[in-house]
């Protein structure tokens, strides 16, 4: 007999994901030839994306105090990601993504008609309705370490549907692999000091997926 754990939900996602932006970094190969214009809608979609996540940067900016390019120098590569969650017979048990906050800078969230997006808010999941066209902002960890802990990481995870097929299509925002990520110093003084440790964007990736402890300097 096979026993589920009732409190550990599996998790049950396809994922595809290739880069956008810059050029440089995209790679072809990697994009699905089917359909066909997949190509040429996705190229306009970055061209639009790539719009508002610099608006979004520049607030974000501003709301430090900092000049507007601030954000957007830290965070230049944008990867696509395409989440597809099968219909599942069984959503008590079955969840999609478990409960994370993005690595990245931030995400934007473009999802389909069928919900399924929760955030963990005041100690309780809440779901997000649905808003035809709209776009979803979920901040990430290097938002979070960037201001030095005054923007923060949203918790969330995805369920499915019992009879409906789920997809969204986030645009992941982030720095490049190399690229040192630590509090902005006009953030930190002796009254207020760093709270997180400057760290290569890939270092982090790889201690958060390695589940080794990442410093934070209030700990
Ligand atoms: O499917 C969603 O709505 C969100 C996906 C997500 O959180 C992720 O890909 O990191
Ligand atoms: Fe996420």
């Amino acid at each position: 007999m096979h026993e589920v754990d009732l409190e550990n939900k599996i998790g049950t996602v396809d994922q595809l994901s290739h880069n956008i932006w810059p050029p440089s970094s995209v790679n072809y190969k990697y994009w699905p030839k089917n359909p066909l214009d997949y190509r040429e809608v996705n190229e306009e979609y970055t061209r639009q994306i790539k719009m508002l996540s610099e608006k979004i940067m520049e607030w974000l900016s501003k709301g430090l105090g900092l000049q507007g390019e601030a954000v957007k120098e830290v965070m230049s590569e944008y990867m696509m990601l395409v989440n597809y969650y099968p219909p599942c017979p069984h959503p008590d048990l079955i969840q999609g993504l478990d409960p994370h906050t993005d690595v990245n800078g931030f995400t934007l969230v473009l999802p389909n008609e069928v919900p399924g997006l929760q955030v963990f808010k005041d100690d309780h999941w809440i779901d997000l309705k649905h808003i035809p066209s709209a776009i979803i902002v979920i901040i990430g960890d290097q938002i979070l370490r960037l201001s030095n802990g005054r923007y923060k990481n949203v918790l969330h995870k995805t369920t499915v549907d019992k009879e409906r097929t789920r997809m969204s299509w986030p645009v992941l925002v982030r720095p490049t692999y190399d690229t040192v990520v630590g509090p902005f110093p006009e953030l930190t003084s002796q009254d207020d000091p760093p709270k997180f440790k400057p760290i290569a964007y890939k270092d982090y990736i790889y201690h958060k997926f390695s589940k080794l402890p990442i410093v934070h300097l209030d700990s």
